[in-house]
């Protein structure tokens, strides 16, 4: 038996059927037998979008008066569907959740609810289902519709007839075609729903207006009807299985921010601390060039191409060309030198990295430094205070640009030019070394002073420079302690009888400068070929002995060296010499009778004067004993003068030797300064020399040293020659001198 309901679901007729669905899922396999089948397979629209609005009051005539069993099936029995889809239209909408309305006397309770298979109508409403599905139906029916109605495509969809529909039309008519009992309340059905459209908005098939349930009509103008949202549509997350709630994920996405921040920031003072480590794990070895640029480059070109046999073996003789081993050295780049020479500039490599000195030097023990002469004994009450005060009461004529050079005639004097002497002041003098020396000193700094005691391999111990020197410039001063020659003569008999080496250098006004307490001078060398020279000099009107660069600069590092000229008097005092020069005389002193001497070493001043060769030894001698017939007119007055035997010499050569080389004007100038105001020659202080040689045996040899100073101007025929005794000690014992 069937209920109303079951039985209008069963003929398929009122409410639209779940099989319209498997026509559309069928129609490739099974071909249409009826009409509506037909219709059913043209359709294109699928079920779901088909909404059935289907007014209460249309429907409630219609179920009676059609009896399910009148109304034959067109269609073949299919087996019904286990469960059939509901659709909520509100929940669709989104209007569930403004709950049931009751407005203008609608009950809710009674109202059915609409759905597209209409299987939630209640059991009162079957009747009414029926008669509105068939009204809605036959709507469906009207034709009026036109494409140019469907304003859109909801609205097209809306109104296209749906196969339901035209099959319920269908079975309505009958089988004869024409209306049933159902029939009669179709015009006023029509004519309802006609009415309802106006107000309505759905419009239905076949353009006709379409009455709208009165819910719909009263939602049509909120925001959930027309799908505006506002509040942002939370979807609800399940996660394997569980439910996630957004609230709670937030807060732990929150944490979870957090906690990311707070390990990217510890991350990082991991990193920042352990940066240095990292980078010292990092560091790249250094690859170095083991070759240069152009290393092992071949020769290409025959250079002794084109080239006679004779140059061809002038050319292989060259050493450049000579072969050699291969230098393992990394060469330099090509044009390196030549860009040098166009880029270079001078420069001077701290000493301390060129040459330093070797580790382990031995100092000198027994050497009290002294910087400045000291008079010991009775030489301070015999030394004459001002010998050459007369000298100072003129001034020399130099003007400023000349800069007190080589013409300055204090120079040639070998007097150093003061505020007293100088015409042209201490901006404009060059002649002022000892001043010099002195202000280089006070600066301070052992470069500065520029020399340091060696040790040596053979001759004990030496001094060389820590600086580059400019030819003739200063040095250092040969100080020590002025003592009489009784003095010299006790000391060496009593003091130093022992001792290997002596320091004592003939100074003035017969004088000896002992500098075992005395300056680091001292320790300089002998060399046939010396790169300076001891020069006596009258500073403020008192000598002072100093050692000068020669001719040529003095590099750095090179050992200080000045020919000491000694004068054995005898040829078992003779020492020999380990200079190693190319020219050395292989004594210290001149080379011995029968061997000729090596005129290089020999004093140029002498050559001019004429004088023989390996005569000094017999003119100190002679000097020293007071015979000094052979000496010039004009250099005794000096010597007498001055009270030292060179000097005397070097003045009055100088001034002859002007005369024909430098000029007459300045030869002049210098007569009326140093010779005509000559005092009477006092001979008192060569002959206590004598007297002091010819004492009785002693333990040691006295020498004489010659030091000769070549003045600037014109050196060959200037050079003037200073000369100095030393006195040394040699280890063979001898008879007095005579
Ligand atoms: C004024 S001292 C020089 C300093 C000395 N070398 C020292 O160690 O104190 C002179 C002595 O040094 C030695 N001497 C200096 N130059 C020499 C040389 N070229 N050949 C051999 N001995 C030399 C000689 O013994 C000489 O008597």
């Amino acid at each position: 038996m069937l209920s109303p309901f079951t039985g209008i679901e069963s003929s398929g007729s009122v409410s639209a059927s779940p099989d319209d669905s498997s026509n559309l899922a069928s129609s490739s396999s099974t071909p249409p037998t009826t009409v509506t089948d037909s219709d059913s397979l043209h359709s294109d629209a699928s079920k779901h979008d088909v909404i059935t609005v289907i007014d209460d009051s249309t429907v409630v005539a219609i179920a009676p008066a059609l009896p399910v069993s009148d109304v034959p099936s067109p269609r073949r029995p299919q087996r019904a569907r286990a469960s059939l889809p509901v659709y909520n239209l509100a929940k669709l909408s989104g209007t569930s959740a403004h709950g049931k309305r009751r407005a203008k006397g609608d009950i809710v309770a009674t109202r059915r609810r609409r759905t597209i298979a209409g299987s939630t109508v209640t059991p009162g409403d079957a009747d009414v289902g029926a008669q509105g599905q068939v009204s809605t139906n036959i709507d469906a029916l009207s034709l009026e519709a036109s494409p140019s109605k469907r304003s859109t495509p909801r609205a097209q969809r809306l109104a296209r007839p749906s196969p339901r529909s035209l099959r319920s039309v269908s079975r309505l008519a009958g089988p004869n075609g024409g209306a049933s009992a159902g029939a009669t309340p179709v015009s006023s059905i029509a004519a309802k729903l006609s009415a309802a459209s106006k107000r309505g908005r759905i419009t239905k098939a076949v353009g006709k207006p379409v009455k709208m349930s009165r819910e719909l009509r009263r939602l049509q103008d909120t925001k959930e009807f027309n799908h505006i949202d506002e509040r942002p549509v939370i979807h609800s997350v399940w996660s394997n299985g569980k439910y996630v709630d957004p609230n709670q994920a937030r807060e732990r996405q929150t944490v979870r921010k957090r906690a990311n921040v707070a390990v990217a920031a510890e991350i990082k003072v991991k990193e920042e601390s352990e940066e240095p480590v990292a980078q010292l794990k990092q560091r790249r070895v250094k690859k170095y060039l083991s070759k240069g640029l152009y290393s092992g480059q071949e020769v290409t070109q025959d250079i002794t191409r084109g080239l006679t046999a004779a140059e061809k073996k002038q050319l292989a003789q060259l050493p450049e060309l000579m072969p050699r081993k291969e230098n393992k050295v990394m060469p330099a780049p090509i044009f390196t030198g030549f860009r040098t020479l166009l880029t270079g500039r001078d420069f001077k490599l701290p000493f301390h990295v060129c040459n330093p000195l070797p580790p382990g030097q031995p100092k000198p023990d027994e050497w009290k430094k002294m910087t400045k002469n000291r008079f010991i004994g009775e030489s301070k009450e015999v030394w004459k205070k001002m010998p050459h005060i007369l000298d100072y009461q003129s001034k020399c004529v130099c003007k400023p640009e000349d800069g007190c050079a080589e013409t300055c005639q204090n120079r040639i004097m070998l007097y150093e030019c003061d505020d007293t002497n100088c015409n042209i002041g201490r901006a404009h003098c060059t002649n002022r070394a000892f001043a010099e020396l002195t202000a280089r000193r006070n600066r301070g700094g052992k470069y500065r002073v520029g020399v340091e005691v060696i040790k040596t391999s053979d001759r004990g111990y030496g001094v060389r420079s820590n600086r580059c020197f400019e030819p003739h410039q200063i040095i250092m001063e040969y100080a020590g302690e002025i003592i009489t020659e009784e003095e010299c003569e006790r000391r060496m008999n009593e003091i130093y009888k022992n001792n290997e080496c002596y320091y004592l250098m003939s100074f003035d006004q017969n004088m000896i400068i002992d500098a075992t307490t005395g300056s680091i001078a001292r320790f300089v060398n002998h060399s046939c070929n010396p790169n300076c020279r001891m020069i006596k000099w009258i500073v403020s009107g008192q000598p002072r002995m100093a050692l000068f660069a020669g001719d040529r600069p003095i590099m750095t590092g090179e050992e200080l060296t000045y020919d000491y000229n000694f004068d054995p008097f005898s040829a078992k005092n003779v020492q020999k010499c380990l200079c190693g020069q190319p020219n050395c005389r292989g004594v210290l002193g001149p080379k011995p009778k029968g061997v000729k001497p090596i005129k290089e070493n020999i004093n140029v001043a002498t050559k001019g004067r004429g004088k023989g060769k390996g005569g000094k030894g017999k003119r100190k001698l002679k000097e020293l004993s007071g015979n000094e017939q052979n000496m010039e007119p004009g250099a005794k007055k000096r010597k007498m003068q001055q009270s030292k035997p060179k000097p005397i010499r070097t003045l009055k050569a100088p001034a002859k030797e002007l005369k024909s080389v430098k000029g007459l004007k300045a030869a002049k100038t210098l007569k009326p300064i140093k010779v005509v105001k000559a005092k009477p020659a006092k001979a008192s202080k060569p002959k206590k020399a004598v007297r002091v040689a010819k004492t009785a045996k002693r333990p040691y040899s006295k020498v004489s040293i010659k030091v000769k100073a070549p003045v600037k101007a014109k050196r060959q025929q200037k050079k003037t020659e200073i000369s100095a005794s030393i006195t040394v000690s040699a280890a063979a014992e001898i008879t007095a001198i005579v």
